[in-house]
């Protein structure tokens, strides 16, 4: 029944919910019944009124039907939450807060605005009750009772909210490798191809049309269908996007309009001028798509271009799914920070390009040297990071070694044909299970400090306790 939050969050929020219910005095407790009784319907009104003031709120409540359900819906949920008397009651009212949290989530309300929600009612329920005839012990209770009743009952909406969150999220990365998947150059080519189709569909309807005729818009083309639907999936997160639904909302909205009222008054010039800035536009909106395909191949391949490694953009996505494994399986695992020692005097005495070959070598031996279960990144120019899963310190340690003797033991091959040695540092820190994986790339980081310190070409642990 309560399967989007777990039993034990459900317990105790139950729990909680019982020792409030006995904590407030029965007075307290009918003295606010009554006062949601009686005011109700003032107190949604007073709910929408402040909500529609915050442009970001409007932007979800101002459609006739949100506010006739919200009305209604908000006036049943306090009498609801308000009026529990038996365990079974508040179990109901606590499966609508998981609804609304679900709602919310759907409709990815901010979670300001649900907060911003729950001090409106907070202080109007407070407001009646400061003019209620109760005493000044009852009136703290009754008070005390609102405060903990309505928290508690956001807290049910927030872990609803984030349990659905995430499954979306899933659901859209599987969407989205399951889209980048196909083939992604046939579809540039696709979009490219209806994006001008509709360019001069638009040419010629201004050409032989008649005046009062409707102009055809992006959006409702084929090309501006797939950008609203497909492409949001697909590109999320990417900032042309945003751009590019701006502006195909001014052609839509501005230019279009202008264009049919010029050719309706006969007024040619200015049409011209109009269908100028229309493909001004669509140059600009040609010129995003590409950007946005160009970016999705460099994430579909999530490599780094020159030593074939991870990316490190990845990195926050894997070591929080480290840490959550090693939260839930108790498997911990290991980080290594490798950096060449010196590479910039190898840069500077045999070129650039040597120097880019140094990095590619090193990162094949780095790749060969580790299980195909751990993960190997380009940290950054000359620094690389390991993350070993299933890893104990000592093994780590063992690892580490390995990798150090093998790259100085290996002549690295340079662009003119000649040799070279290198060496590197590494540092090494395990997983301590804090969930904040930064802290301990901080700690392989300080290890990595030491090891370059103590004199380059070795492998240092990090000190127990280091950003403690
Ligand atoms: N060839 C090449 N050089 C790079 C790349 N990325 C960064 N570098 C260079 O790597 C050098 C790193 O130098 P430093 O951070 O001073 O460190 P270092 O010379 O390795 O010295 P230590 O780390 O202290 O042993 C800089 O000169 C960067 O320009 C790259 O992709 N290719």
């Amino acid at each position: 029944m309560h399967k989007s939050l777990p039993a034990q969050t459900t317990e105790t929020i139950e729990n909680d919910w019982l020792a409030l219910f006995d904590q407030a005095p029965l007075g307290a407790r009918a003295a606010v019944r009554d006062i949601i009784a009686t005011h109700r319907e003032a107190m949604a009104d007073a709910f929408y009124e402040r909500m529609m003031q915050d442009p970001e709120a409007r932007a979800f409540l101002s459609s006739e039907v949100v506010h006739e359900r919200l009305h209604a819906s908000m006036q049943r949920w306090l009498t609801t939450l308000f009026s529990c008397e038996t365990r079974e009651q508040f179990l109901t009212a606590m499966a609508m807060q998981r609804h609304v949290g679900e709602v919310h989530s759907r409709v990815d309300v901010p979670v300001n605005i649900v907060a911003r929600g729950a001090r409106v009612l907070k202080n109007r329920i407070g407001g009646y009750l400061a003019r209620s005839p109760l005493g000044r012990d009852e009136l703290v209770e009754a008070v005390i009772y609102v405060d903990s009743l309505i928290d508690l009952a956001f807290e049910v909406m927030s872990s609803a909210f984030v349990a659905s969150h995430e499954r979306t999220a899933r659901i859209d990365e599987a969407y989205r490798s399951f889209s980048s998947g196909q083939n992604m150059s046939l579809e540039r080519e696709r979009q490219r191809s209806a994006l001008l189709d509709w360019e001069n569909r638009l040419l010629q309807t201004v050409m032989t049309g008649q005046p009062g005729d409707d102009l055809p818009s992006v959006s409702g083309s084929s090309f501006g269908l797939w950008m609203q639907h497909k492409a949001s999936a697909l590109f999320r997160g990417a900032s042309e996007h945003a751009t590019v639904r701006k502006l195909m909302r001014s052609i839509d909205e501005t230019l279009l309009p202008l264009c049919a009222q010029q050719l309706g008054a006969g007024n040619l010039s200015e049409v011209r001028h109009l269908l100028k800035q229309v493909q001004a536009e669509v140059g600009e909106l040609k010129f995003l798509i590409e950007s946005m395909f160009e970016h999705l191949v460099d994430l579909e391949s999530g490599k780094d271009a020159l030593t074939q490694l991870l990316n490190r953009r990845f990195l926050p996505a894997i070591l929080a799914r480290e840490c959550e494994i090693t939260r839930s399986e108790g498997k911990p695992f290991a980080l290594l920070l490798v950096d060449v020692d010196h590479f910039k005097h190898i840069n500077d005495a045999h070129g650039h390009q040597a120097g880019d070959r140094v990095l590619q070598q090193v990162a094949a031996i780095l790749q060969n040297s580790v299980r195909s279960g751990d993960f190997v990144f380009r940290y950054g120019g000359e620094e690389f990071l390991i993350v070993l899963v299933e890893m104990d310190h000592t093994r780590a340690m063992r690892v580490a070694e390995k990798i150090r003797t093998r790259i100085a033991a290996e002549p690295l091959l340079i662009s003119n044909g000649g040799q070279l040695n290198v060496t590197v540092s590494i540092g090494v820190a395990m997983h301590d299970g804090h969930p904040d994986y930064q802290r301990l790339v901080n700690r392989a980081d300080g290890a990595l400090y030491r090891a370059k310190q103590g004199g380059r070409n070795r492998c240092e642990p990090d000190l127990p306790d280091a950003n403690a």
